[in-house]
């Protein structure tokens, strides 16, 4: 049984998907970026962070922490403030490559790990009166980038490269690699089947 440091409701069902028994408890982190600090750095800072915050209140539990952010342009897409805020990044997105980086931490008491994923994604080109309607739907609220690619948000989605579950949030094949370092078990026991 690991902890799932997240309120994320994607993560639980990804993390439900491969198998891994967990229980959640979150603490609260403070997600501004530091200035200048690159998308990278900041998604695996966060991931560490939401971990070790979960950690220092269960001694001996394995605790996965996960940040998601949206790069465009180098600039980093964090979940958008209003649905101008969400306009503006899909407008700026639409007819682009953008990249997905997740990160997904481990840590158990001063044993800790964390790894960064990416994934490209290319936009369709969207009309203003497109992004009306999916902003209208409410699904962009509460995701970095301001799009679900597991929701409505699919159809704004030419096409992507890498990881389709780093996307919604949570690395799968990175994710039980890292698990079975620390030992917690999922479906697929045999560590020579790593992809
Ligand atoms: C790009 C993209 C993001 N997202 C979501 C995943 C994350 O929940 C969210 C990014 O915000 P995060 O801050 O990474 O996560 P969170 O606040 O939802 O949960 P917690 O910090 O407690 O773990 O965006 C999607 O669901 N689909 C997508 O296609």
């Amino acid at each position: 049984m690991i902890v799932l440091a997240s309120s994320s409701p994607r993560r639980r069902e990804l993390l439900q998907q491969i198998g891994v028994p967990f229980r959640i408890q979150v603490q609260a982190v403070d997600e501004t970026p530091r200035p200048a600090e690159l998308p990278a750095a900041y998604v695996a800072r966060l991931a560490l962070e939401k971990a070790r915050a979960v950690s220092a209140l269960n001694p001996g539990a394995v605790v996965l922490g996960s940040d998601t952010t949206g790069v465009l342009a180098d600039q980093i897409l964090v979940k958008p403030e209003d649905d101008a805020d969400a306009r503006r990044m899909l407008q700026a997105m639409s007819g682009r490559t953008h990249q997905v980086l997740t990160a997904v931490a481990l840590v158990q008491d001063d044993h800790e790990t964390v790894q960064v994923v990416r994934t490209d994604v290319t936009f369709c080109t969207l009309t203003d009166a497109q992004i009306d309607a999916y902003i209208a739907t409410g699904e962009p609220a509460d995701k970095a980038g301001a799009y679900g690619i597991q929701g409505l948000g699919a159809v704004l989605v030419a096409g992507i490269n890498g990881s389709y579950s780093n996307v919604v949030g949570l690395p799968l094949t990175e994710t039980a690699a890292m698990l079975r370092e620390f030992r917690i078990p999922i479906w697929q026991q045999d560590p020579s089947r790593e992809c």
